[in-house]
């Protein structure tokens, strides 16, 4: 970094769906801020490919391609031994293997990656604060609501952790792993357990995209199961509201914090499908059994997240942007 920036902010998953997006909403509003991007581009990373190399042009961001997950001594030495020079004061963590079809393939990838890659951050934060007790990084850390499993109704921050697929495993783990740094080490970090999020550049194995790339291509949709399962869906411009308003508070917190952040628009697979379709084809009338397969059902499919992002709510965030009219804009 050449000119001075009032924040260096190390952002990991930028080159994925919603830290692209996150890219290039903050660094086009904070040119005043430097972000330093960390991503091992995986097969995810393919669908932002486009969006993040514009990005990568502005004089306020830089990449590295890394593994976090394998890249603990050079993590070490950017955020701990070198301090003095890069000055890091906030870490925006998106990075995970985030596909639940994908963790049922291989669970034990899923809890590699999605662990180390997250506590190996956690653990070059700590080392800092021994190094240098004045440093404080506001982190903030991308969970999911998936973390609660599908058994509570209308569970609070302070619900119980209880994943049924290993991906939301993974990610539950590393929630308790990082309350334990907060507890054990004093090291404040924002937690942020969001609903389903769709957006432009979300690669094709989310339902959203899924649906809308076999629509294009006029082949079946792929329907898990019966279709019954339902999810609530956030626009990624609402989500990163929400982070923008959480991220405020982390300069301040001398304590961590847990933030669910969703919308009340739930639906199940089949009506957000039919959806999908009605505003596709507009107008024109289509058979709705002619646009859909039905296939085999996950090894367990959660029926429905019901959280309550009342938190969040109560500080005045609310999403803005309606599933009809966030599908009507992917749709073109
Ligand atoms: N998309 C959603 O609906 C949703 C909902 C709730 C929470 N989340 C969480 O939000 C975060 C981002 O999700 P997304 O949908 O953008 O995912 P994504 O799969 O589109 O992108 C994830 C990015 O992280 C990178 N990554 C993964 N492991 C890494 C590692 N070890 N080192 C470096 N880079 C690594 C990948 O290469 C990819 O670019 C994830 O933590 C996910 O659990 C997503
Ligand atoms: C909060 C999490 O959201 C995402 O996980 P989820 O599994 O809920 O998203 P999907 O889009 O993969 O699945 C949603 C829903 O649709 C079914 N489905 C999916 C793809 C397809 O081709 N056909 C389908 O019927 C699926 O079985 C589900 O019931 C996000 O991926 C994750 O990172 C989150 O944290």
């Amino acid at each position: 970094m050449t000119r001075s920036y009032d924040k260096h902010v190390l952002v990991t998953g930028a080159a994925g769906f919603i830290g692209c997006n996150f890219l290039g909403y903050f660094a086009n509003k904070y040119s005043n801020y430097h972000f330093t991007c960390i991503d091992k581009l995986n097969y995810a990373s393919a669908s932002s490919q486009e969006a993040f190399q514009k990005i990568l042009q502005k004089p306020n961001v830089d990449f590295l391609k890394l593994d976090l997950a394998e890249s603990y001594h050079q993590l070490y030495q950017l955020i701990a031994l070198n301090y003095e020079a890069n000055q890091i004061t906030d870490i925006v963590n998106f990075a995970a293997e985030s596909s639940v079809d994908r963790s049922f393939e291989d669970p034990l990838y899923f809890t590699r990656n999605n662990i180390l890659s997250t506590q190996n951050l956690l653990e070059c934060y700590r080392l800092l604060k021994n190094l240098h007790p004045e440093a404080h990084i506001n982190f903030l850390h991308i969970s999911t609501d998936e973390v609660y499993g599908d058994s509570g109704y209308n569970v609070d921050e302070q619900g119980k952790l209880s994943p049924t697929n290993p991906y939301a495993a993974s990610k539950a783990a590393i929630d308790l792993i990082i309350q334990s740094y907060e507890y054990s080490y004093k090291l404040p970090i924002m937690v942020i357990r969001p609903n389903n999020i769709y957006g432009p550049n979300q690669f094709p194995e989310k339902i959203v995209p899924v649906a809308i790339e076999h629509l294009k291509s006029n082949s079946k949709i792929p329907i898990h199961g019966d279709g019954s399962n339902k999810r609530r869906y956030l626009h990624v411009r609402d989500f990163l509201n929400a982070l923008e308003l959480i991220w405020s508070f982390s300069e301040t917190a001398d304590a961590g914090d847990i933030f669910n952040v969703g919308s009340d628009e739930e639906v199940s697979n089949i009506h957000l499908v039919s959806l999908l379709c009605q505003l596709y084809h507009k107008d024109s009338t289509f058979d709705l059994q002619e646009k859909i397969q039905f296939t085999q059902d996950r090894n367990y499919n959660d029926l429905s997240y019901s959280t309550s992002a009342d938190k969040i709510r109560s500080l005045g965030w609310k999403p803005k942007v309606k599933l009809q009219d966030g599908l009507k804009d992917l749709l073109g």
